[in-house]
């Protein structure tokens, strides 16, 4: 279930006569070990079975390897090291089991003091990786407000007993339930065309916080700030999550569900810088999900995915030891 890291998959431009500074990822990443110092770690989860289960465009299961083959490329401005963490496979689509395992193995992300950064992917990859974040937390703090901010242009809190891509953050609210833990969820994209009223109301009864597409406008950035500002102020820590569908069609159309609208890579780009200055050693673990390379023409959705990877490990805040733990 678990994959080393493929690290002929990091191939790119090389300038050897520009010197040092003239690295990319591929000449910089290295594959995480026990013990590997305090960074960055790029981990792929290969899963579309909740794409297929919730009527969509399967393929995302390959989109790990499509964004690390756009990552490898590009120019290297990281200050901490980077690592590929390897992958995890989802078991014969064994979905049910997979939240699970993806927790522990995020937890071991965490415990080590990186900051993870997730590929899919179909968005079912979302429940593990707040269960193990919280996990994580429960070792210090036993009830942690965890905050989820979701870039999406859907609610993903669909009804029904198997879990696919639709049902991620409603699967969370009920674990939140279960042990008495705050279900703190803010998403950004929301389309009114692309979700049920019905979905709007179990937002409305779940006490969702989201901002529609058409509010996150360059003219309107005050708005999402101030909403943004405030949810931070009940969490004690924050799990980022950025459905690739909330950009425009044109921007991403490898995905299962493209969007006519969407947020635009602008607004998108301030909002995780803002979040990143606003959240600082809040922001715990991120994840980018969707990436379909079976429907992604020029490799536009992996490039745009590889992008967000790069401000999310650029813009990253150093991080902070938790209790009994030293950071050199
Ligand atoms: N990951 C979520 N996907 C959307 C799919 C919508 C669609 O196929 O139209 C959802 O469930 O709402
Ligand atoms: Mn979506
Ligand atoms: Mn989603």
């Amino acid at each position: 279930m678990r994959q080393r890291p493929d690290m002929a998959l990091w191939q790119g431009r090389r300038d050897p006569e520009e010197g040092e500074r003239a690295k990319r990822w591929h000449q910089c990443i290295a594959p995480l070990r026990e013990g590997s110092p305090r960074g960055i770690v790029v981990a792929g989860v290969c899963s579309d079975e909740g794409v297929r289960r919730n009527q969509g465009r399967p393929g995302a299961r390959g989109g790990p390897e499509a964004i690390r083959r756009a990552m490898a490329n590009q120019a290297f401005h990281l200050e901490r090291p980077l690592y590929d963490g390897g992958n995890l496979l989802c078991p014969e689509n064994h979905l049910e089991d997979l939240a699970q395992e993806q927790a522990r193995w995020i937890e071991g992300f965490l415990h080590q003091g990186h900051f993870p950064i997730i590929l899919g992917g179909g968005h079912e990859i979302a429940l593990g990786n707040y269960l193990g974040l919280s996990r994580h937390l429960a070792k210090n703090n036993p009830a942690p407000s965890i905050g989820i901010v979701n870039f999406d242009a859907h609610f993903d809190l669909r009804q029904g007993q198997a879990p696919t891509s639709g049902t991620p953050f409603r699967q969370v609210a009920e674990y939140c339930w279960k042990e008495d833990l705050p279900f703190l969820y803010f998403c950004l994209g929301i389309s009114e065309t692309a979700n049920t009223a019905a979905l709007f109301d179990r937002a409305e009864a779940l006490g969702v916080q989201y901002l529609k597409d058409e509010e996150l406008t360059p003219w309107n950035l005050a708005l999402a700030e101030a909403r943004l500002r405030e949810f931070l102020t009940e969490c004690d820590a924050l799990y980022l999550s950025i459905d690739l569908d909330v950009l425009p069609g044109a921007v991403a159309p490898g995905v299962s569900a493209p969007a006519i609208r969407g947020v635009s890579l602008e607004v998108l780009e301030h909002l995780l810088r803002f979040l990143r200055s606003e959240a600082g050693a809040k922001l715990k673990l991120a994840d980018l999900a969707e990436c379909n390379p079976e429907d992604d023409p020029d490799g536009r959705t992996a490039r745009v995915a590889a992008r967000l990877a790069h401000l999310l490990a650029r813009e990253v805040p150093a991080p902070v030891p938790d209790k009994g733990v030293e950071y050199e």
